[in-house]
């Protein structure tokens, strides 16, 4: 089967292939909309409440209301239904606001095209021929690209809009965000025997992203019409919604311990409910009260705090320093990142090459292998389509009389899995139908690639290696004369050389370049290691050449053995990630590296339970980029290596930069952890005093209002965490929330609670039998629930511990500080306002406030003993009181 002609295909988008005039290209942009994506901007209120719901903790709220209807318990019911509303309205909000600065943040990393268009007939003449308009490229923002356009493709550039390939040289494009494969896929133009439902091979779309080659595309669907814009939309309304549902570092620490709270929390009332018919005699009447204690348990403002703390500290890094969070967890992720990989071109080095020496085989000066690498960088550059400019040849094409007289007939462009450049000349004086193959490359494919003895090959392995620990880049460069190929590939005019060809090379030599380190790295990079954060070396670059940057950047010196290259990758089998992540461990500079390699060793070490980041810049770096917990890219890195990354750098200070952002995201950790950590023992400790209270009185202790509007109120002075900032010392290990570990530590913390809440009222209740008795019900009530939220309120202030600073006389009063005080005064007044009577309260006599003043104290005590005694336990010293570890 045979489909159209590209002609008859432009024609049916009614362009041509010069491209649309501006004229038409605006009527169809009033037409089909700008090219951006059904963004869930517009979320609708009604929407983001409802959403509001699929969280755990209000799902289970929801049910427990039901329940509560259900069983015709009115009151329980409607203090559930206030939770769930007060729950949903505050989500929706911290998501509106997070969502709306996210949005703000991403606008800074705008997307452009570059576009052939031809300008409007000029209306001075408008008898002028349209021909006159001649078509010119330029770019253009993504959002006003329409179908018809003809769109130019170079590396690194991202996809703009869905459409069909008309040229084509090399051109492979990695379509990850889509398809979740990473590997690339090569791209052909459309020819008229190409089938039409064939393949996807002649097809480009939007979100993906060249990694090799050029060519040019006709645009066929923009806006919420292009496939990626679908797929998104269908799978979580969010664009790249994809990659938000892979479990990152993120979603293993918060979402494993809501996951374990929430299956607690349903297996809290049929145990409630047992107990109390065994013990007690008491039948369904209780189920009221068993659902309050499951609600009690839950720390409902969990999705709110985590929000907001990540939104605050990305809006802080954005205005404060200039980095960019394009998608909230990876703040937490940073936070927790205790191994980061890095590239070496543009992050350590300065991303300016220069040519220092053009060496022979024998290693002696020699101009051949410069002039033949100008060669290849002219012609690869010139058949580009369109051009794209590469540091490498810009520093070698700077005298151009190394590459005139020849003639270029092909290339085959720069391929990072590859790791070389081709152009095909012809050379003067040559015979007529002979082609010079010009191969430029990274010293191990071009080597791999020429004719040559064992023995040759190791001694020029030593020659390139010699200089590539001196620090300097190394390109070899090699040629061969070929017979012009006969017309195999039928259609094409020209004939045509692919990768295949490519063997049987002569050496010609080295170049070698000159990058200058980066003076910011060095200290940054120190910075960072004296932080916790391990850094790796994964570049496509040589061993020797890692090594040095790393030496002249005053980085601590390594074993020769911490120096790996690719092949001790390729050892190791794919399938035993275990034993890459052990390798991956020991390692500290991976050389030699394709961009799978890359990708490998992310992945292994975030197998291996390290929370991973990757900082890089190219094409070359995408694939890493999607592996690792937290993708970085500097400010300058190509459009494809920014949109893959979750976190942009600034222009200025890029590296150094990386510290705040570090610190932001450890603020924001510590800040979730030392939330979670005081709700849940609190919470804890006070289901446990209840139920023991409520099988050793004859009646039960708190009435189920009672407990969920005390939880309401401990859960909104709660909020305050998202806007406090811990001291500097508990920012100096990453915030790793480590489910297990931390469960356990709150249990520790709440059965402790729950022995001081009971024994504090056991004080209470021998010391004043009248208003703690048993006899008079509201009375026990009210000094049950303003005990509660004053040691509540004073353990918010007491077990945030170190990670907050002391509260020293003179120090401000802190956001939790002022919410605590808020909470006891709550908790004081409510028995004694007119809330009090209908909640099932009555006024406490003055005889109890007094005897709480002289309780509380030791309850205090008692909580600071246990938290001093936890922090030397789990070894966590001044950060680990912050970060559970
Ligand atoms: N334009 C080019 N032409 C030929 N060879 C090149 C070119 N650019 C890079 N190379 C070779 O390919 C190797 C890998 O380069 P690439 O840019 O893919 O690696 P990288 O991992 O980004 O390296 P780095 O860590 O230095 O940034 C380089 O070391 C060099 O030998
Ligand atoms: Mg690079």
């Amino acid at each position: 089967m045979s489909g159209p002609t590209t002609l008859q295909v432009l024609r049916s988008l009614e362009t041509g292939p010069r491209g649309l005039t501006e004229e038409e290209a605006d009527a169809r942009l009033a037409r089909h909309g700008p090219n951006v994506p059904p963004v869930p901007r517009t979320v609708s209120w009604r929407r983001r409440f409802v959403r509001g719901l699929r969280d755990p903790f209000t799902a289970v709220l929801f049910c427990l209301g039901i329940v509560s209807a259900g069983t015709a318990a009115w009151g329980t019911t409607c203090v559930i239904t206030v939770l769930v509303a007060v729950s949903c309205a505050l989500r929706a909000t911290g998501e509106h606001r997070a969502d709306r600065a996210m949005a703000a943040l991403r606008d800074l990393v705008p997307t452009t095209a570059t576009v052939v268009r031809r300008p409007a007939p000029d209306e001075r003449e408008p008898s002028a021929p349209r021909e006159r308009a001649v078509p010119a490229p330029r770019e253009l923002p993504a959002e006003e690209l329409v179908p018809g356009d003809i769109i130019r493709l170079a590396p690194g550039d991202v996809i703009p809009a869905d459409g069909q390939v008309l040229t084509a040289t090399g051109l492979s494009v990695d379509e990850a965000p889509l398809t979740g494969e990473s590997s690339p896929t090569t791209k052909e133009p459309w020819t008229p025997t190409t089938d039409p439902g064939e393949g996807t091979e002649h097809l480009c779309f939007q979100g993906s992203s060249v990694t090799a080659g050029g060519g040019t595309a006709v645009v066929t669907a923009t806006g919420r019409h292009t496939r990626f814009a679908s797929t998104t939309h269908e799978a979580s309304g969010v664009p790249g919604g994809e990659r938000a549902a892979r479990a990152r570092a993120f979603d293993r620490s918060v979402h494993g311990i809501s996951w374990t709270l929430v299956r607690f929390m349903l297996l809290t009332p049929p145990l409630v409910l047992v107990a109390n018919a065994a013990l007690r005699d008491r039948g369904l009447e209780t189920l009221p009260f068993a659902v309050a204690v499951a609600v009690g348990l839950t720390p409902e403002m969990l999705p709110v705090v985590v929000t907001m703390c990540l939104a605050r500290g990305a809006a802080h890094l954005a205005r404060a320093h200039g980095v960019i969070v394009r998608r909230l967890p990876a703040l937490h992720d940073l936070g927790a990142m205790d191994v980061l990989c890095v590239d070496k071109t543009g992050t350590l080095t300065q991303g300016r090459p220069v040519v220092d020496r053009s060496l022979d085989t024998a290693g002696r000066d020699a101009p051949e292998a410069l002039d033949w690498a100008a060669v290849n960088a002219w012609w690869t550059l010139r058949l580009a389509d369109p051009p794209a400019p590469d540091a490498l040849d810009e520093a070698i094409l700077t005298t151009p009389e190394h590459y005139e007289g020849y003639e270029g007939i092909a290339a085959l462009p720069f391929d990072p899995v590859r790791r070389l450049a081709t152009a095909v000349v012809t050379r003067p004086g040559a015979g007529l139908g002979v082609h010079t193959l010009v191969v430029k490359g990274a010293v191990e494919n071009v080597l791999e690639l020429c004719a040559l003895p064992a023995e040759e090959r190791t001694r020029l392995q030593a020659l390139a290696s010699h200089h590539a620990a001196k620090g300097l880049r190394v390109l070899a460069v090699a040629t061969a004369d070929r017979d012009r190929p006969a017309r195999r590939r039928g259609t094409a005019s020209h004939p045509t050389w692919s990768p295949s060809d490519i063997h049987g090379l002569t050496l010609v030599g080295f170049v070698t370049f000159r990058d200058a380190p980066d003076p910011a790295a060095g200290p940054a990079l120190r910075a960072l290691a004296d932080r916790g954060v391990t850094v790796k070396i994964l570049t496509g670059d040589h061993p020797g050449t890692a090594a040095r940057v790393r030496r002249d950047l005053a980085l601590p010196p390594i074993a020769p053995d911490a120096v790996r290259t690719a092949e001790d990758i390729d050892a190791v089998p794919p399938t035993d990630v275990a034993a890459l992540a052990r390798l991956a461990h020991r390692t500290t500079v991976f050389a030699d590296c394709t961009p799978a390699h890359k990708a490998r060793v992310v992945a292994a070490l975030r197998a291996h339970g390290h929370t991973t980041g990757f900082l890089g810049d190219g094409v070359n770096d995408l694939p890493a980029l999607h592996a690792a917990d937290v993708g970085l890219a500097p400010h300058d890195a190509v459009p494809a290596a920014r949109e893959a990354a979750d976190v942009v750098l600034p222009r200025a200070g890029g590296l150094a930069a990386i510290d705040h952002a570090v610190t932001a995201g450890r603020s924001s950790g510590v800040n979730i952890a030392t939330y979670l950590r005081i709700t849940l023992s609190s919470n804890l400790g006070n289901v446990i005093a209840m139920l023991t209270a409520a099988l050793l009185l004859p009646f039960l202790p708190m009435l189920p209002a009672q407990v969920l509007v005390q939880n309401l109120c401990f859960d909104a002075a709660q909020l305050a965490f998202a806007h406090e900032r811990p001291a500097p010392a508990a920012l100096s290990r990453p915030t790793t929330l480590r489910p297990r570990a931390f469960l356990r530590l709150v249990t520790g913390f709440g059965v402790l609670n729950a022995v001081a809440d009971l024994a504090t009222f056991a004080v209470l209740a021998l010391a004043a039998p009248g208003p703690t008795g048993t006899e008079d019900e509201s009375l026990f009530h009210a000094g049950w629930f303003t005990e509660n939220l004053l040691t509540q309120s004073l353990a918010m202030l007491l077990m945030r511990g170190a990670a907050y600073g002391t509260t020293a006389a003179g120090r401000r009063a802190t956001p939790v500080t002022r919410a605590a005080l808020a909470l006891a005064t709550a908790g004081i007044l409510i028995p004694l306002s007119p809330l009090g009577p209908p909640l099932g309260m009555t006024p406490l006599p003055p005889t109890y406030y007094a005897l709480l003043t002289l309780v509380l104290p030791l309850y205090g005590a008692t909580v600071v003993q246990l938290r001093n005694k936890a922090s030397v336990a789990h070894g966590s010293g001044g950060s680990g009181r912050g970060g559970p570890q």
